[in-house]
């Protein structure tokens, strides 16, 4: 009962801030807003105003007359455009505020790629409190990952945690409650579309967009030679002709496209091995990989790295909300001290 009430009047919010989708969970409700980070700008006599934000921008990408700009605000996981990523920040905490009973200026834990450097960090900070917030704590995504995985951080026990977001990778080892190991690389499923782009290009002179290609990786894209092979019919504009033409892809071709990408993730998860300590290891050997963000759902990924390594590799359930899911448990937990979270300053 008591935590129901605490609940309904709880003011805080954990953000995952994601280079492809925004997740807002809410204390005691759980996530209440999934919308991909992307926004859409009109721009009048020189004024800049706000023309749709979330799912309703993203429909626009690519798609937009010359006064609208879709744009994605963050890029390989850092905010490339700070007013724009406030301006989308302020957007869904409204929403969320019309949709749920919330207090005016909530606290916010904000999860945050590993490696982001101090002013990085600043930046999605400062975005936060213009946005709103009355204070802002910071979490790194694996650890946020790893809980919403389900994985016991708080044990003496090492676990690692592969979360293959839109803009990064995120790769760590963890122990009672902190990040033993950490390395966070700038691609993930945005490199996945652009290699599928530049490969159409290359192989068939045929210009494809961008959510051509999400929806080639998504549909048959496959990351292990043993797959079962999957065609899908494509449409884009023949570049020699420039006229648009239908061509057939199989999931065999997509592989071909997504080699540089996916041997860079390999060769990480296997430096990560390398360079844990032995003691943790030694549990990993035991315990295996466990896949999270979107790009774990790229078909037969976890049968890549486990060819590769030799370990046992899982993919979390759910793993395009396992970072908002963990974000939401550690700031459940963040009172009692017991999560490993990072300086703001
Ligand atoms: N079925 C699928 N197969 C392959 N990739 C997928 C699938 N579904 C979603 N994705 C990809 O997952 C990515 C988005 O994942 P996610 O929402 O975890 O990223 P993010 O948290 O926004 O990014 P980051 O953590 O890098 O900031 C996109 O690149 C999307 O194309």
């Amino acid at each position: 009962m008591l935590k129901k009430l605490r609940g309904m009047f709880s003011n805080d919010l954990s953000i995952d801030l994601g280079t492809a989708n925004t997740l807002i969970y809410v204390r005691g409700q759980g996530i209440i807003l999934n919308e991909p980070s992307v926004v859409a700008i009109r721009i009048h006599n020189g004024q800049k105003t706000i023309e749709a934000v979330g799912t309703e921008a993203k429909r626009m990408l690519g798609r937009t007359p010359g006064n609208i700009t879709a744009i994605r605000p963050l890029k390989d996981g850092v905010i490339a455009d700070f007013q724009v990523t406030e301006k989308m920040l302020q957007h869904f905490i409204a929403k969320v505020h019309e949709t749920r009973y919330i207090r005016p200026s909530p606290r916010v834990l904000i999860c945050v790629p590993c490696m982001s450097t101090q002013v990085e960090r600043r930046a999605i900070r400062e975005s936060a409190l213009s946005a709103g917030a009355r204070e802002v704590r910071l979490i790194e995504e694996p650890m946020a990952a790893a809980i919403g995985a389900g994985l016991d951080v708080d044990e003496a026990s090492g676990c690692m945690v592969v979360d293959v977001g839109g803009g990064t990778t995120e790769i760590a080892i963890i122990s009672l409650n902190g990040v033993v190991y950490r390395d966070s690389l700038r691609l993930g499923g945005d490199r996945f579309d652009e290699a599928i782009v530049a490969y159409v290009r290359r192989r068939y002179g045929t210009l494809i967009g961008d959510a051509t290609a999400e929806r080639i990786k998504e549909e048959i894209g496959s990351a292990f030679a043993g797959s079962e092979v999957r065609e899908i019919d494509v449409r884009g504009r023949n570049l020699a002709e420039g006229v648009p033409r239908s061509f057939t892809l199989n999931s065999d071709e997509i592989l071909d496209a997504l080699q540089d990408p996916l041997a860079s993730i390999v060769q990480s998860v296997k430096s990560a091995l390398e360079q844990a300590p032995p003691e943790l290891a030694a549990d990993i050997a035991e315990s295996g990989i466990v896949l999270t963000g979107g790009g774990a759902l790229l078909r037969d990924l976890d049968r890549l790295i486990a060819e590769e390594t030799g370990l046992p590799v899982v993919v979390a359930d759910d793993p395009l909300t396992c970072v908002a899911r963990g974000g939401g448990l550690a700031m459940e937990r963040m009172d009692r001290h017991t999560i490993d979270l990072l300086s703001t300053e």
